[in-house]
Order: C-alpha cells, then sequence, then structure tokens
C-alpha cells in the first residue's frame, strides 16, 4: 500500500523515528540534502534564492543553503522572522550556515534563477495573512521556478486547498510518504512534479501508526482483486444487472453494461421498460436484455439468486420510481451500485438512501459533485467537511456505504474511515458516458464478490487506466475496449499465470 500520511500522522513518523534513536537534526540534514540535489538538478541554478520560514520546513531550507554553497551554487537566504527566533533544529541548522541571511520581506528576484520555498510546510496552522502572505504573493509573481520544500507554502498537506496563498512549483519535494494535499485539487497541480524523499525514517512506523489513506493504485486493492479461476464459469463470475431508462436514454445503461462485462462479471442482463428491449437486444450480442416494466417486475426477475450485483441510474431518469428500482435491487445476497438518477432520487434525504442500501450485501454509490451537493443537501457536516477526503469520509459514515467521490482527483472512502485518492485520471477522461462506464466496472467487480471498497478503488484505478490506453480523443465507449490491454498489464502483476 502506497500510504498518504497527513500532518498529525508525518509527525507521529517523525516522533517514532526520533525515539527510534535517529536524531531530529539528522532527519533535517538528510531532507535539506534531498531539497538541493533536486536543485541542482534544475536547469542552470546559477544563482539560488532560499526563501526560509520560522520552523523546521525553513531549517531544511537552511540546510540546503549550506549545501548548494558548498557545491559551488550562488545562494542568498532569506528568512521571515528573526534569526534569534528560530528554534530547536532549525536554530542549528541556522548555526551552521555561516553566509548572510536577508530578509525574505524585501528580497527582490532580478538576479534570482531559481527560489526554493521553505516558510511553511506541515506546521501550517491558519491562513497566511500579512507579511508572510504577501512574501508568498511576491515570490509567485516572480516567473522564476520554484521548488517546494515538502509542501508550496501556504497549501495544506492535509486537505489540498490554498490557505491564503501559495506559489506554483515546478517541483515539491516531500519526505517519507506523499500527504492527501499531494494528490488532492488544487494541491496537486501547484505542486508541480513531486519527490518523496527517503530521510531514513524505517517503514516499521507505519505499523503503529496504520494509515487509513492510501493513493489509488493496485497497491491498495490489489491482493482482493478477483483473478479468473482455472475452474471458473460464467455464473462463478458473477451475473450483473443493469437497470436501464427509457428508448431515448438507454445509451447510459448500455456504456455501464459495457463497462460491467468487459470488467469480467459472466453475465449481464440490462433491465428495461418494453420500449428499449428492441434498442439493447440490437446492441451488443454478449449483453442480454430483458423486459421489466416497474420495480415489482425488476423485484421478480432478481429472485433468481446468481444475479450478485445491480447499478441502478444511469439515464433511469429521477423520481420514486428510480427509488423503488434501487430498493428492488438490494438484498443480502446481491451488492448494489447507486449512481446518477438514483442519487437525485434521494436529494436531501440521504437517511432514506441509507436505509434502503442497508439491505444490500454490499453499497457503493458514485456521485458526482453535483450529485453530490444534492443528496446531502442541508448537512453541513458533511458538506462543510474540510477537505473532498473528509466530505467522502464524512459521506461513507452517512450513508454506511462506499462513496466514489468523483473528479479528476476521485477519492473513494467506506465507512469506517479508509480511503484512497486517485492520481492517474488523464483531463480527457471528463467526456459524456464516462461517469457511466465507471459505475458498469464497479458493478462488474462487484458481481465477482469482490469487496465493495476495493472494488470501487479498483474501478476508479481501471477507468483511468483505460482512458490513458485510449488517448486523446476518447469517448466514452472506448473506455470498456480500452480495459483488455489493461487487463493484460494487471493480471500477471497480481500473479495470474494465464491459466
Ligand atoms: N523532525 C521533523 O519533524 C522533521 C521535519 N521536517 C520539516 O519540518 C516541517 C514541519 O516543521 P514545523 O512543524 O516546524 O512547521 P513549519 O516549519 O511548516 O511551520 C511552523 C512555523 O510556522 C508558523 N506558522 C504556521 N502557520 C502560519 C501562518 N499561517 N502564518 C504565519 N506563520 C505560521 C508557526 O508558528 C511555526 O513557527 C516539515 O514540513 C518538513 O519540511 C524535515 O526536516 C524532516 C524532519
Ligand atoms: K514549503
Amino acid at each position: 500500500m502506497n500510504a498518504l500520511l497527513d500532518p498529525r500522522e508525518m509527525a507521529e513518523a517523525d516522533a517514532r523515528a526520533i525515539e527510534g534513536g535517529i536524531a531530529g537534526l539528522t532527519l533535517m540534514e538528510r531532507a535539506g540534502t534531498a531539497v538541493a540535489d533536486a536543485a541542482a538538478r534544475r536547469p542552470y541554478p546559477t544563482r539560488i534564492a532560499i526563501l526560509c520560514g520560522p520552523g523546521n520546513n525553513g531549517g531544511d531550507g537552511l540546510v540546503a543553503a549550506r549545501i548548494l554553497a558548498q557545491r559551488g551554487f550562488r545562494v542568498r537566504v532569506a528568512l521571515l522572522g528573526a534569526r534569534d527566533a528560530l528554534i530547536g533544529d532549525a536554530a542549528a541548522a541556522a548555526r551552521r550556515w555561516t553566509g548572510p541571511v536577508e530578509s525574505a520581506e524585501t528580497l527582490t528576484y532580478e538576479t534570482v534563477d531559481l527560489i526554493v520555498d521553505a516558510l511553511f510546510g506541515a506546521g501550517l496552522a491558519r491562513d497566511l495573512e500579512g507579511v508572510p502572505r504577501a512574501v508568498v504573493e511576491r515570490m509567485a509573481a516572480s516567473g522564476r521556478p520554484i521548488i517546494a520544500v515538502d509542501l508550496p507554502s501556504g497549501l495544506d498537506g492535509a486537505t489540498g486547498k490554498v490557505r491564503g496563498a501559495a506559489a506554483q512549483a515546478v517541483e515539491t519535494v516531500t519526505f517519507f510518504r506523499r500527504k492527501p494535499g499531494h494528490l488532492l485539487l488544487p494541491g496537486r497541480a501547484l505542486c508541480g512534479r513531486v519527490r518523496v524523499a527517503d530521510i531514513g525514517i524505517p517503514a516499521s512506523v507505519l505499523d503503529a501508526i496504520a494509515p487509513t489513506c492510501a493513493v489509488n493504485d493496485p497497491g491498495a486493492w490489489g491482493s482482493a482483486f478477483v483473478l479468473p479461476a482455472a475452474a471458473g464459469h460464467k455464473y462463478s463470475r458473477g451475473h450483473a444487472l443493469v437497470a436501464s431508462g427509457g428508448a431515448w436514454t438507454a445509451g447510459a445503461a448500455r456504456l455501464a453494461a459495457r463497462g460491467a462485462l468487459r470488467a469480467g462479471a459472466g453475465l449481464v442482463t440490462i433491465a428495461c421498460p418494453p420500449d428499449a428491449l428492441a434498442v439493447h437486444a440490437a446492441s451488443y450480442a454478449a449483453l442480454m436484455a430483458r423486459p421489466v416494466g416497474d420495480a415489482a417486475e425488476l423485484g421478480r426477475l432478481l429472485e433468481d439468486p446468481r444475479f450478485t450485483a445491480a447499478l441502478v441510474g444511469p439515464g433511469l431518469g429521477a423520481g420514486p420510481q428510480a427509488q423503488a428500482m434501487l430498493a428492488a435491487c438490494a438484498g443480502p445476497e446481491r451488492s448494489v451500485v447507486a449512481d446518477a438518477d438514483a442519487l437525485t432520487s434521494f436529494a436531501g434525504d440521504a437517511a432514506a438512501l441509507a436505509a434502503v442500501l442497508s439491505r444490500a450485501r454490499g453499497a457503493v454509490v458514485t456521485p458526482h459533485e453535483g450529485e453530490f451537493a444534492r443528496l446531502f443537501a442541508g448537512d453541513d457536516s458533511v458538506l462543510g467537511a474540510p477537505s473532498k477526503l473528509a466530505r467522502a469520509r464524512a459521506a461513507a459514515a452517512r450513508l454506511g456505504a462506499v462513496v466514489v467521490l468523483k473528479g479528476a482527483d476521485t477519492v473513494v472512502a467506506e465507512p469506517g474511515g479508509h480511503a484512497t485518492i486517485a492520481e492517474n485520471a488523464p483531463a480527457f477522461l471528463a467526456t459524456a458516458g464516462a461517469g457511466d462506464v465507471l459505475a458498469g466496472f464497479v458493478c462488474g467487480l462487484l458481481a465477482q464478490a469482490m469487496p465493495p471498497f476495493a472494488a470501487a478503488s479498483a474501478a476508479v484505478w481501471l477507468h483511468g487506466e483505460a482512458a490513458r490506453e485510449a488517448g486523446p480523443g476518447l469517448i466514452a465507449d472506448d473506455l470498456p475496449e480500452a480495459l483488455r490491454p489493461v487487463y493484460a498489464r494487471l493480471f500477471p502483476s497480481l500473479g495470474w499465470t494465464g491459466a
């Protein structure tokens, strides 16, 4: 698992490493060395300004300054605040810097080629205002490339939000593990390229910290991924049902159904109003279509226990009918995915949705930001949570279900607080119908009895990889097809031998 540490967890990692016998100043020396290495790698960084803040982030900058000067770079150190106000390891780092110290407040950039931003890191405690904010804004306006130490100063490592101001970095050097703010927008975009430096904190400190947030990659869910078994048959790979709207809106369900099939469900049946039957029957040969007039008929169809997962929402139309369809699907032997109109049908009434989902074997909801806001309208403890990560976690707890909060930085959270953050979605994935395919991927993995949190996280990652595979110009129809080469690489990496 590629853990992400929030500032509190990172402080604990530091503290445990120090308890284990590594001096704090040693960690700072290694951190500063990693920053110096990054600066030295830049093209022509002959004249480097290092802006140092009042805490240990500034200490890292002071170490980097000393090392870069030793290596022959022309270095200027500019401090925010008084030198004799520095304490602890940062004060020790300042004593080792023997060159002049300027004021960050009055620093000018005409003769500067590269900036190292070591003003604030994990210790950012409030919004930047007054002098610190002005310093960051002038640094940002200088147009010079910036290497950020740990985080661009002003960026909140827990939330990915800018507190007052932050300067765009070309590169960010962080330590031990990335933080959620490196992945959550706008943080991800502000960081530039992120390098993770090993500063000697042993990975074993994570055993006690037990982080609950991870990068969404196969390390987060690969062990739960269901690979095709040699002795399998189509029913053992699960039977997914996708509820469709009428003939005019049937495309969404078809995209989802094809996604479920490609994701590996053994069978996929589209349940549709009779007027849409011909449309679906004439679409893909591998899909089955069954006419279903209302929720009661859907319930009768689902008396067949071989349906292991159902998707309700894409193209369905919002209202009591969609609510009833979802209720018909939610049963103890079947997992459900509620998407799109199924979510909008419960606008402002998340408690009613939670009650329906609680009857399912496993439940995943896949809202985009608009659907999320409608669903939780009036619930400030969810909508007012401090970050996208916190909102998804609060929503998952409220619904008792896995929440996929979509976007370029999709967060998947489960009721216990475990979460993944995706970073592999290309910008061109934002296209009509892409969300329907994603819901289909989730449903297809749930149908194979993959646990909901792993299934949802895997589906999000696969969706991003499939988009990369298809490339620019992508339309949603391409996504299910692009899953094949992605699987061709993924399966062997998970130990599949092709049997
Ligand atoms: N042993 C450790 O803890 C290590 C820490 N490291 C560095 O230390 C950093 C964290 O150090 P700190 O905890 O000292 O925190 P920071 O150096 O990020 O910032 C803390 C200082 O900033 C002030 N401050 C916070 N928010 C402010 C605001 N909005 N306006 C004005 N002043 C504000 C605080 O009063 C304090 O003086 C990390 O980001 C990393 O760069 C590394 O050296 C590795 C080892
Ligand atoms: K910084």
